[in-house]
């Protein structure tokens, strides 16, 4: 059996976990990750708010539901909306609101302003931290966007295979991709880096894409399971077993003990959020509130109007587990140490 909890894993070894279906070896691979958790910050697990504000995209991501050729019902919030919706998910107790976007023309091309004017509305007004998820952005952007007072940029880059990256971001340059985020960190923004599982990735692929989080300086890094999205090429791909998810969370969290690992409820919906903390995740996101005409990206709208995805739902399971929310203080000292 391997020994875990070490920070020097070679790949090799990051590889036989990831082959491993040894139930003894998972166990302790995930007993390992609650403890190192449990040391960084005790019974503490942060919450996002998820505010997706212009489905319309200029991209084809084959794996995406919101790709500029899938025929769909699309929506552009304004900025009154923008903003109600962010105080309601503030008030309900999350630590951040993610602003994410599809790369909308109206925005990439001209209005970049409203994005900045609504970040400096969040981080004054409502003195709650920001994450931007804009897609690629030129460098000028970045710097308003930086200094608007965004403290999170994410940009996943889904696989760290350039040719498996060619085959799902379709006519998009990697190193553009990659260059924005490292762009953004040179800024003074904290980074999140990302990958998707179950996309024709294999082992080598999942190791090279957890070191290269490390190697960029990813304070956040996440990993999502596909969900076959209707209407998409990739409609008939099958969504992959959750234990590969899970065991790349538990690495994550060995090889990265300070890390911000979400637990998305994007996923399986909050009947999801259990494993994946359980997994050594130490941050829910894709709180979304109910009734707001917001959706989610890779289930779209599962559990959205029903209140599941909410920091009421997602406190009762963790109260069970012995664990609770942070407070928006807490989630700012994590912060203020990760930027150091
Ligand atoms: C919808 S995008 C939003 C930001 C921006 N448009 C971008 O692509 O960077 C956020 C992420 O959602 C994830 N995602 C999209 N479609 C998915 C799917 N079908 N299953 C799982 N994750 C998906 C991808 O990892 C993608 O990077
Ligand atoms: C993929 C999204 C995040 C974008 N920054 C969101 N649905 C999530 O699961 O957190
Ligand atoms: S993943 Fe992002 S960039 Fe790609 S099609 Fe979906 S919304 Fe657009």
């Amino acid at each position: 059996m391997l020994e875990l909890n070490r920070d020097d894993f070679t790949k090799a070894e990051l590889v036989k976990v990831m082959r491993s279906d040894d139930p003894e070896l998972l166990q302790e691979l995930f007993s390992t990750a609650r403890k190192i958790r449990k040391e960084i910050q005790g019974n503490k697990i942060f919450a996002y708010g998820f505010v997706y504000f212009t489905t319309y995209c200029r991209n084809n991501c084959n794996f995406c539901y919101y790709r500029n050729s899938n025929d769909i019902e699309r929506y552009r919030k304004n900025e009154e909306e923008v903003l109600a919706t962010s105080k309601a998910l503030i008030e309900s107790g999350v630590n951040l609101i993610d602003l994410t976007m599809g790369e909308d023309p109206q925005y990439h091309q001209e209005k970049f302003e409203t994005v900045a004017n609504i970040i400096k509305k969040i981080k004054g007004e409502y003195d709650t931290p920001v994450m931007i998820s804009p897609g690629v952005v030129s460098n000028e952007i970045i710097d308003n966007l930086a200094d608007a007072g965004a403290d999170f940029y994410a940009l996943y880059q889904e696989t760290h295979n350039r040719e498996l990256f060619a085959k799902l971001r379709v006519g998009q340059d990697y190193d553009e991709r990659m260059n924005a985020k490292l762009y953004a960190k040179e800024k003074g923004m904290l980074i999140e880096e990302g990958l998707l599982a179950g996309v024709g990735e294999n082992e080598e692929d999942i190791v090279d894409s957890l070191l290269t989080m490390g190697e960029i300086g990813a304070s956040q890094v996440r990993v999502m399971s596909f969900i076959p999205q209707e209407g998409s090429p990739m409609e008939n791909c099958a969504t992959p077993d959750r234990m590969e998810e899970l065991k790349i969370i538990a690495l994550m969290r060995l090889l990265y003990p300070q890390a911000l690992i979400p637990a998305s409820l994007d996923v399986d919906g909050i009947k999801g959020l259990k494993d994946r903390i359980n997994a050594g995740a130490n941050l829910i996101t894709s709180i979304i509130p109910p009734k707001s005409g917001f959706m989610g990206v890779a289930h779209n709208t599962m559990d959205v109007d029903e209140g599941g995805r909410t920091v009421e739902e997602a406190r009762g399971i963790l109260d069970q587990m012995g664990l609770r929310i942070a407070t928006r203080e807490e989630y700012k000292e994590f912060i203020k140490e990760a930027g150091k």
